[in-house]
């Protein structure tokens, strides 16, 4: 293995496994750190964890056994990967991760560098914009777990670092590798050990990347890893692999516990020619909705059938207010949990899930320890192979176009 990844949640980790599987790189994701040593053929690993939310000490004592994995792979450069909205409040967990991982690595320059363009992600005067605004204004500051009301990553990074935050500005992006190389060597100088990166195109990540070849840590969303590839090519060290997808027949089923405005647009549209079952969040804290009655009704319906607890912002908070943030959140992932557990019993063979957190309840109430990367749904959503007769899709709660459900659906299916 060479380019050794740590993810900090499990639909965001498929995001940068699609990526390094689209630039030629053999890649993998686990779920969380592996017993067993990889297969030898394996060139980027994607250790998944579920840490972008928990206590900073666990995320850092998780990441650091995640590295020490890698390591023993063979890895030669690491690459931390958290969300393109920089998901984090003031105690972390960015910071406090990347910390640990420069201290464990003995790393300088660390490139933090969130931008993900294709889904309108970028980076401008270390400020983070989705399409045309600012990250405060883009539905992220009411994200039910990590609001984001701060576009300045300078700013809202040092608050969880013990290290000085730099800024490579896009004055210097924009001139290319060896203009990038420099500043990146500049700030080093200056002392500052974590250098937010601006960057506005693919072209940009490129070069980024280009400019990373020689570092040990790199950070940021799937678009940072997309120059690396090449770094590892042009030593010869990787071949170009071509991945044999196949998709599976039978029913799809989705399950939705994603609240962002992309998801709630998504679902709008499915629900016009598909069934869906709304479930409110004090039906399942109070108890009086259960995995089973939801479980049954996904069998029994037809087209693309999705049990969701989207909800509106307001609606969320209200509930927060009155049960609790963690309360809420652990009793809506455990239902989804509890729900994938009984459609695969039920011999459902397509799942698709959307949210971060809820995709990463799913995948551990499934046990599925390795998912093997098919191809591109929409930006940063690849289909996964996650067993002889399972096939699923994690979406991001932000990523996928309008007709995302439809559409993963159809790439789920077992082409005749
Ligand atoms: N109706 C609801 N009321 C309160 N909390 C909810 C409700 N529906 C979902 N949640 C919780 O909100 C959180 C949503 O996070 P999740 O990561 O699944 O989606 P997301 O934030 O849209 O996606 P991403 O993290 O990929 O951006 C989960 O913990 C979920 O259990
Ligand atoms: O980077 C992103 O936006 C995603 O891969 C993700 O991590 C969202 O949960």
């Amino acid at each position: 293995m060479l380019l050794g990844c740590i993810g900090d949640d499990f639909t965001g980790s498929s995001d940068l496994a699609n990526t390094l599987a689209k630039q030629g790189m053999r890649t993998v994701q686990y779920t969380g750190v592996p017993a067993e040593d990889a297969a030898a053929d394996i060139e980027a690993g994607v250790v998944a964890l579920k840490s972008r939310s928990i206590d900073p000490q666990d995320a850092i004592e998780q990441s650091l056994r995640a590295l020490e994995w890698l390591q023993k792979q063979g890895c030669t450069q690491f690459l931390f990967k958290y969300c393109s909205t920089f998901d984090s409040t003031p105690q972390g967990n960015i910071g406090p991760v990347i910390d640990a991982l420069a201290e464990a690595l003995d790393a300088d320059r660390i490139i933090v560098c969130p931008a993900f363009p294709g889904t309108g992600r970028s980076i401008y005067q270390g400020h983070l914009f989705v399409n045309d605004v600012l990250l405060n204004q883009s539905g992220m500051q009411n994200h039910p777990l990590t609001p984001m009301t701060d576009p300045d990553i300078r700013r809202w990074l040092q608050l969880q670092t013990q290290s000085e935050v730099g800024h490579v500005a896009a004055k210097d992006v924009l001139h290319g590798t060896e203009a990038i190389r420099a500043a990146l060597l500049r700030e080093q100088l200056a002392n500052k050990r974590l250098v937010v990166v601006d960057a506005l195109r693919d072209e940009d990540l490129m070069q980024i990347g280009e400019a990373a070849a020689d570092l040990k840590l790199i950070t940021g969303g799937s678009g940072i890893a997309l120059g690396l590839p090449e770094n590892f090519r042009r030593q010869g060290k990787i071949t170009s692999s071509s991945a044999n997808w196949q998709g599976e027949s039978g029913k799809c089923v989705a399950l939705s516990g994603s609240c962002s405005t992309a998801t709630r647009t998504q679902l709008q549209l499915h629900l016009k020619d598909n069934p869906g079952f709304e479930i409110i969040a004090a039906d399942v804290i109070e108890g009086r909705i259960d995995a089973p009655t939801i479980a049954n009704w996904l069998i029994a319906n037809q087209g693309v059938p999705v049990a969701y607890s989207s909800a509106d912002p307001e609606i969320v908070k209200q509930v927060q207010n009155q049960y609790g943030r963690e309360q809420s959140a652990h009793a809506i992932e455990s239902l989804f949990a509890d729900i994938a557990r009984l459609l695969v019993a039920g011999g459902i063979t397509k799942i698709l899930t959307a949210g971060g957190e809820t995709s990463g309840a799913v995948v551990e109430a499934l046990n599925l320890s390795t998912l093997e990367i098919g191809p591109e749904i929409d930006p940063g959503v690849p289909a996964l192979r996650a067993g002889e007769k399972l096939v699923i899709a994690l979406k991001s709660g932000n990523f996928g176009a309008p007709d995302y459900f439809v559409k993963a659906a159809g790439i789920l299916d077992r082409q005749a």
